[in-house]
């Protein structure tokens, strides 16, 4: 089953062509992860899937196409933590996390015990519960980043669309959530499609990857085949040693 299917995929933005035909499949309890240079158009690629932007070509979500899919049957179905998202000013860690049950609460309704129960469980996975009366603002990027987390994961949706989710995270907290991700998957077979700038972590992790440059997909493939020094030097500029590690190529840049 293909939980997540783009046909020819294009979005303008002001007038330039951000997004130039992608094509990308990802089936239900796959990991995929697309990497790219800055401004290659990995988040609006994937904000035009998540259904946030006006694209041209086909996005469907577990079959349906995503503009088919009301606000809150696409909230579901799909939970989408963006780059830098907007918080309300003032709001406090566990009613930010809350939000993540509104597809739920009946309107003008209050969230139930099992939302509250459902929040604080994954409060807790991801080491955040001891700062749930905290307001967002005061907490440290990587604090807040696993609070962001937290909320999509608490909207229960299958298919998790995640933009560098891990970047303002210490290696010990990367880890910790990208196993939390994975074991999730594992348990509940959650979809992940997501971008990442740090190559051999990505690679651990993904089924397959897909490097964009320029709008459009250059490689696509498993781990192997698309961190190769070719690829590298070609699409990023850059020089690199790519060496066969235990889980997978490690990328190791090489000065001058
Ligand atoms: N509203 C806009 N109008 C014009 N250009 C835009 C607009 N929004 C984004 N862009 C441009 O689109 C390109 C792709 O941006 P996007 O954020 O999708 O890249 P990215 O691959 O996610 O980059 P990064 O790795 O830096 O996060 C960039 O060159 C950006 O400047």
């Amino acid at each position: 089953m293909t939980a997540v299917l783009a046909r020819d995929l294009r979005v303008r933005l002001d007038g330039n062509v951000i997004v130039d035909g992608i094509d990308l499949d990802v089936s239900r309890g796959e990991w995929v992860t697309v990497i790219g240079p800055n401004g290659a158009g990995k988040s609006t690629a994937l904000r035009a899937i998540g259904g946030l932007l006006p694209f041209t070509g086909t996005v469907e979500l577990n079959g349906t196409s995503v503009d088919r899919l009301h606000r809150r049957e696409r909230a579901k179905t799909i939970a989408t933590v963006a780059q830098s998202p907007t918080v309300p000013p003032g709001m406090r860690v566990l009613d930010y996390a809350l939000l993540g049950r509104t597809p739920y609460i009946p309107p003008l309704g209050r969230e139930s015990a099992a939302d509250l129960a459902a929040v604080e469980e994954v409060l807790e996975s991801l080491d955040v519960a001891r700062f749930a009366g905290r307001r967002l603002e005061t907490l440290s990027g990587g604090e807040r980043q696993r609070v962001f987390l937290s909320r999509a994961l608490a909207q229960g949706a299958g298919i998790l669309l995640l933009d560098e989710p891990t970047s303002a995270l210490d290696i010990g907290h990367q880890q910790e959530v990208l196993e939390l991700i994975d074991r999730l998957r594992t348990e509940r077979g959650l979809t992940v499609l997501m971008t990442m700038h740090d190559l051999t972590t990505a690679g651990e992790y993904a089924d397959r990857m897909v490097l964009l440059a320029e709008g459009a997909v250059v490689a696509a493939g498993t781990a192997r085949e698309v961190l190769t020094e070719d690829n590298l030097a070609k699409h990023y500029r850059v020089r690199v040693r790519v060496i066969e590690g235990d889980h997978g190529p490690l990328v190791v840049p090489v000065r001058g």
